[in-house]
């Protein structure tokens, strides 16, 4: 049942209107002053507010401007439907430029006030599914954040993954999510029961690209021992994800162009022609259009790559989304390690926030990771974060919601470069920290890993990765 508020100081107004909208099925709530109605409605959180113009202690358009907002996705605002006398039609036209959903002018016909209401509830109801599915959405595709950035990519990847068949290249910088995005589209598609098969066009030689893409006949290379199926054969009625297209050699560039105009591919050794049903999602984190006009990457695969194009926000533009992240790290690293979870004070979350971030969310995560291993349940302020992070200039970012940060020179804006020296330096500690442990313990890990507080599996799976024999 939707909740009305009526703020208006007629007593009698308010009394017949409480009365008939009841009748219509309502919850109403009544305020006489502006004061009041601005405190009933962060009590009850209304549906919807009928508005007088005038009240006792301000006038109705203050009241309007100190409510919730409807904009920034924020479908709990309630509507606003103001009232206004005979020669209030500037200040009602203003209200509705403020955001108002509509206005009524004394006296109104109850027919009208009804009519007005109830589309203007519908309207809110709209507003409220429309921000359930992209919540949902996101929820499901494993992307962690509400920034608006992120909830404006949630709703485009709704609409795009509807076609199933359209192309779609993903662009960002590295680290932004784009394997996700891309796992997201596929996912919410009609493909989703077919398979989502991905490849980075980095990663390989030429040769090796070719016959990982198209398949290879028994005999068709050195090393080809048996006949082998591409992951164009594998992803039929599913999805096939190229990251890093940039990076494809352009002899290979021709061969997929090729099989993007007719479904048709032929394996390494082999004289027939295959087809397969596949939608392509490519990513990158190039311009491929300047790669295009430099002669490195193909104008024509790339115009028929980007049928839709979809870019992925840095990490540094998404706001609150910083901290939500790193929550959410905190709470899977600690769960992995079998650990208490790091906390984040006031002042490393200013700095987190601060920060540029040139790795996006990969440079978060990790960075995450290596805390709850070197701090696990510690609160975490500006003595252990790196000193890439902890100096952060306040200037750096102008989102920037940086708290007083330790005096410190004004460093240049964070590189790369430096990001790799941020992981290096942590590397640094953690490897001190595992062989410290193992030299205590003579060599016996289960009671290393004790000591460290991670369970032997982590801690055997930190020597590997950081090469400890
Ligand atoms: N919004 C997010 N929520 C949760 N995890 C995320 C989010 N964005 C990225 N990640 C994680 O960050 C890491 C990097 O993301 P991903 O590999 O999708 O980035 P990318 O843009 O494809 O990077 P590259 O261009 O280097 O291939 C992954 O482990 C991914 O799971």
């Amino acid at each position: 049942m939707p909740t009305i508020l009526i703020i208006d100081d007629e007593a009698s107004l308010v009394s017949s209107l409480t009365f008939a909208l009841e009748a219509e099925g309502y919850k109403v709530h009544g305020a006489g002053t502006g004061a009041e109605g601005l405190a009933a409605v962060a009590a009850l959180h209304p549906d919807l507010v009928l508005l007088d113009l005038r009240l006792p202690d301000r006038s109705g358009l203050e009241v309007l401007e100190a409510l919730p907002r409807g904009e920034n996705d924020n479908s709990s605002a309630p509507q606003v439907i103001m009232i206004s006398a005979h020669g209030d039609t500037r200040a009602a036209v203003k209200a509705v430029k403020m955001g108002a959903a509509d206005y009524l002018t004394k006296p109104f016909d109850l027919d009208e006030l009804l009519a007005i209401i109830e589309s203007a509830l519908e309207r809110r109801r709209m507003a409220c599914e429309i921000d359930f599915h992209r919540r949902a959405a996101l929820r499901d595709s494993g992307l962690v954040g509400q920034s608006p950035a992120l909830l404006e990519l949630a709703a485009t990847i709704g609409r795009v993954a509807r076609s199933g068949t359209a192309r779609i290249l993903i662009l960002g910088e590295s680290g932004t999510g784009k394997a996700l995005v891309a796992k997201a589209i596929h996912t919410g598609s009609p493909r989703a029961a077919g398979p989502f098969i991905e490849i980075n066009c980095a990663s390989l030689p030429e040769q090796l690209i070719e016959a990982e893409l198209f398949g290879a006949e028994k005999g068709a290379y050195t090393g080809a021992h048996a006949r082998r199926a591409g992951l164009v054969a594998l992803a039929d009625k599913g999805t096939l994800f190229l990251d890093e297209i940039g990076e494809l050699p352009l002899p290979l560039q021709a061969k997929l162009l090729h099989f993007l105009e007719n479904g048709q591919y032929r394996a390494i050794g082999s004289s027939a022609s295959q087809t397969a049903d596949v939608r392509v999602v490519a990513a990158t984190n190039r311009d491929l259009a300047k790669e295009a006009a430099a002669g490195r990457f193909r104008e024509d695969l790339y115009y028929r790559l980007n049928v839709i194009s979809l870019a992925v926000p840095p990490l540094r533009e998404r706001g609150d989304d910083i901290g939500e992240l790193a929550d959410h790290f905190a709470r899977r690293y600690a769960h992995e390690e079998g650990v208490a979870p790091i906390r984040l004070g006031a002042v490393a979350r200013g700095l987190l926030a601060a920060y540029r971030w040139p790795g996006n969310v990969r440079e978060l995560k990790n960075l995450i990771e290596r805390l709850t291993i070197l701090f696990p349940g510690r609160e975490i302020g500006a003595a252990e974060l790196p000193p890439e992070i902890a100096k952060v200039p306040q200037t750096a970012s102008p989102a920037a919601a940086a708290p007083a940060v330790p005096a410190a020179p004004a460093a240049p804006a964070a590189a790369p470069r430096e990001a790799a020296s941020i992981s290096d330096a942590l590397a640094d500690a953690e490897r001190d920290m595992l062989l410290a442990a193992l030299r205590e313990h003579a060599g016996h890990k289960g009671k290393a890993a004790d000591s460290l507080g991670i369970s032997r599996h982590a801690f055997k799976r930190r020597l590997q990765r950081l090469g400890i024999q």
